[in-house]
Formats: structure tokens, sequence, C-alpha cells
């Protein structure tokens, strides 16, 4: 069985957050969707509301998944689901930089290598609606 990592795509106002890694060195200063690891026991919605949380100190609601799992290092995978804000605005606790990217900018981060492909269906789906 693989590691879960669920992260979320934040919408609102027409853009996504993006986050950029504070660690470790070897991902550090790439752009990812905050989000991490589901901890023994916990749901996967239930882990993505506590990384919000403790990542971001927002309540979010959260959507729509987007694709299924996505490759990361082996032994992990990651699942992604949109996302909208309900409580609170995202302030940067544990990343380097946070940044609302408009459909413009979409690929102006330099995402992780994981990251691109999401960033890449989140483009359809959200240029779908
Ligand atoms: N959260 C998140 N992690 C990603 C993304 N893309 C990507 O390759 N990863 C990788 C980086 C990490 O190796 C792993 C997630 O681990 P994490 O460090 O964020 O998880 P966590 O908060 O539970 O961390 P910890 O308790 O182990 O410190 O997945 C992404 O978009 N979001």
């Amino acid at each position: 069985m693989s590691i879960v990592v669920v992260a979320a795509v934040i919408v609102s106002d027409g853009r996504v957050l993006a986050a950029q890694r504070a660690e470790p060195p070897a991902l550090a200063g790439g752009w990812e969707f905050p989000g991490g690891k589901v901890d023994p026991g916990e749901g996967e919605e239930e882990a993505l509301l506590r990384e919000c949380r403790e990542e971001l100190g927002v309540e979010i609601s959260v959507g729509r998944r987007v694709g299924g799992d996505w490759p990361l290092s082996p032994g992990y995978v990651m699942r992604v689901w949109l996302a909208t804000l309900q409580v609170g605005t995202p302030v940067a606790k544990e990343h380097l930089a946070l940044r609302w990217l408009g459909p413009d900018e979409y690929f102006s981060v330099d995402w992780l290598g994981a990251d691109l492909p999401v960033m890449e269906a989140v483009a359809d789906l959200l240029g779908q609606d």
C-alpha cells in the first residue's frame, strides 16, 4: 500500500493558490498545492482539512477530485481535490511564499515535477466552467 498525500487546489475568484515549499532541501523553492500525508486512521478529506488549517490557517470546502492517483516518489501517490475557502485568508505558516495564480499565470511558477501535470488537469477543468 502506498502512502497517500492529499493536496487541495484552492480556487478563489478564478485564481488558484500555489505554495512554495520550504523543505526538504531537494524540494525547497519548488511550488506545490497545500496538503500532506494522510495520518494513520485518518480520512483523506479529514487530512486535507487538517493540512489546510495547519499550513494556511484556513477552513476549506472540498469539491471535485482532480484525476486519480498522481505518482510521486516510489511508494507515494498524491490525490488532489478542488476546494474553496470557507473561513479565513491563507497565510504561509509552513511555506516560503504563497501566490494566487490567474489563468495566464498557471505555469509561471516552478512547479514540483509531480505537480505540473496536475496543474494541466486543473487548467482543463477550470477552462470548462
Ligand atoms: N503537499 C504536497 N506534497 C507534494 C506535492 N507534490 C509533491 O511532489 N509532493 C510531495 C512532497 C513531499 O515529499 C510529499 C508530501 O509531504 P509533506 O511534507 O507535505 O507532508 P506532511 O505535511 O504530512 O509532512 P511531515 O508531517 O512528514 O513533515 O509529497 C503537492 O502538490 N503537495
